[in-house]
Order: C-alpha cells, then structure tokens, then sequence
C-alpha cells in the first residue's frame, strides 16, 4: 500500500517467479515458476497438500513468500491501489458471518470496495442465488457458498479471479454452472486462476493446467496436451484400410477387435477427415479420453518421470 500506484494493464497476466515458502523446515512452495495468461482459464492442480493455498495466499500477499515473488499486472498484490477492482478472489468458501443473509454479507463487501449496492444484487442475479439473498449465510449448501463466494470475488468488477477449489461441494448441476460462468468471464478477456485437487473435476473447465506437486511444477501447458495423451475406438467398415491411411497421416492404431481400431489420438476431428479421404465409413467413432486420473496420478507420485510420460508436451 502507498507509495506511487503503477497502473494496471488491461488485461494483466500472473506472474510467478522462484516462489518459495517454508514452514519451519518443511518447504510447501519450492522455486515456484508459471505465467498465467488473460483471456484463458488456468487449472492449477495438484493433490492435497502440493501447496496450491500457500501459492494462492503469497499470490494474494496473505502471507509473505520466503523468497522469490509473485506479480499481478507486473506489482505484487499489496501494491494495487484497489485491489478489489483489479484481483477478484475465493480463498474457500467460509469467512461468512453465519447470522448475516448473502445480501448483507456482500454489502459490507462491497461498502470496503467502494461498490454500489445495486452491484450485490447483480452479482447474486449473476451467481444464481438471488432467492436466498435474505437467508442466513449460516444456512447455506456448500454450493450456495461457492456461489456466494464467487459472488463476492465479482463485486468489483476485477479483470483478475483467483479461486481456490470453486467446483467443491457443487453437485454436477453446479459444476456446469461454473463451468458456463468462467467461460464467459474469460471470453471477456479476463484471467482466471483455478485451484483443484482433481484434474477431472476442471477437465471440461480450463484451457491451460499448472500442475504441482510437493511444491514443485510438474507441467505447464494447454489441456489439450493432456488430451493429446487420449485414445480413440473407431469402427468401421475397413479397418485395415483406416489403419493405414492414419498411420500416413501420423497417427498410430490397433486392432481393437473385429472390425475396431484403438487410435493413439484423441482427435476425432483427424480420424474422421481421414477416414472421409480413405473412403472408410464409420460405424462408431468415440474418444476413450486419456486415463486423466492415471496421468495426474503418474504425474505428481514421481514428478521425474512427467516430462517422459508426456512425451514432447511442454
Ligand atoms: N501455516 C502453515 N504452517 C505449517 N505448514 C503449513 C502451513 N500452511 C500450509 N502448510 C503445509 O504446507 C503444505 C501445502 O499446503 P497447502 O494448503 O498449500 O496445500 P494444497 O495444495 O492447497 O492442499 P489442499 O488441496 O489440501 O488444500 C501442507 O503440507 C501443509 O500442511
């Protein structure tokens, strides 16, 4: 705080750089570096414990790193002069005054942030909970919360959202919801981190992962090189034929049955242009999906192997 005020770029990026914390000696972040790009949403994975909500707190300047730094828009967090207006964030979904309705509880918000109070009613509209704007918070469905929270990240309006496990407790219904709700967020341009501790729960969600694990980075890149590890079963009329014509084209296959291959892609867009040339019909065409609990798995048990299992994925 203080101090002269750099101004914010429009679009800011997160920029992590060798952060590192210790508790004691036991280190949770551990020379920590990604980038985090607007107009994107970015999972930031890894299991319980990796140091994702250690992360997520120096990134938000509620803890201090031990070194190395953490920057929104190119400042640390501290130095935004409104920094509601600049980084919304859900650190998780409690810190509600139990006795106090949604509505109360984002006007004393939204009264720090300098936000009208015909804002709390837009974001509750927004996050879908207008109905139970007058209950007690206290009375609210871990979904309910999320929203409220996600509710309150959104009150000023910041170009930055920063949310620590938001699909939690959301039941499939909810999940769809957010899903929707972050989709538009960064179509407007905005950045959106995302912590989970499961990659399946953002699969659908996110556009780039981060993944952790033991403090450390296992990858970084888009969710498509996770994709890019699935596998396609194809039927057709001549899967002889098919088989060749995508191995020309690059991608390998196997006999998977009569008149079925196992495609090592999971691009049915590819297999099926390719067939279309070769002249196959297909009779069944149907991502296997990369055993994505398997990878994050492999992943973050023994981070030496990442870069061997992902191949050339960076
Ligand atoms: N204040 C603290 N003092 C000591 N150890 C801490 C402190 N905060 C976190 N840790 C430890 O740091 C490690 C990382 O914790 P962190 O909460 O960042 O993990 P996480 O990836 O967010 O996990 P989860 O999904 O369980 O929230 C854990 O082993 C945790 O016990």
């Amino acid at each position: 705080m203080g101090g002269t005020v750099p101004s914010q770029p429009d679009r800011p990026q997160i920029v992590v750089d060798r952060l590192t914390k210790r508790f004691g000696g036991f280190t949770a972040v551990d020379d920590l570096s990604f980038t985090v790009d607007p107009g994107r949403i970015t999972g930031f994975l890894g299991p319980n414990g990796a140091g994702k909500t250690t992360t997520l707190r120096m990134l938000l300047g509620l803890i201090r790193p031990t070194s190395g730094t953490a920057t929104i828009g190119g400042v640390p967090y501290a130095a935004i002069a409104q920094p509601q207006r600049v980084v919304g964030s859900a650190l998780e979904a409690t810190g509600f005054h139990p006795g106090r309705s949604g509505r109360n509880h984002l006007r004393v918000l939204a009264d720090t942030a300098g936000v009208t109070s015909r804002r709390v009613d837009e974001m509750l509209d927004l996050v879908g909970i207008p109905a139970a704007a007058n209950k007690r918070a206290g009375g609210y469905s871990m979904g309910m919360r999320q929203r409220l929270g996600l509710a309150a990240a959104m009150l000023g309006d910041p170009q930055v959202l920063i949310l620590d496990e938001p699909a939690n407790g959301l039941d499939p219904e909810g999940i769809r919801w957010l899903r929707g709700f972050l989709r538009h967020l960064s179509s407007e341009g905005r950045t959106i981190l995302v912590s989970s501790h499961m990659l399946q729960e953002v699969e659908q969600t996110v556009d780039d992962v981060l993944i952790i694990a033991n403090g450390s980075l296992v990858k970084q890149g888009p969710m498509s090189d996770l994709h890019g590890e699935a596998t396609s079963l194809v039927r057709s009329s001549d899967p002889a034929r098919l088989a060749a014509a995508l191995q020309e084209a690059g991608v390998a296959s196997s006999p998977a049955g009569e008149d079925a291959l196992t495609a090592l892609t999971g691009d049915l867009r590819r297999i099926g242009d390719v067939a279309l040339t070769a002249h196959v019909a297909l009779y069944e065409l149907r991502a296997q999906g990369a055993d994505l609990e398997q990878l994050f798995f492999e992943l973050t048990e023994s981070p030496e192997n990442a870069n061997r299992n992902l191949g050339e994925a960076s």
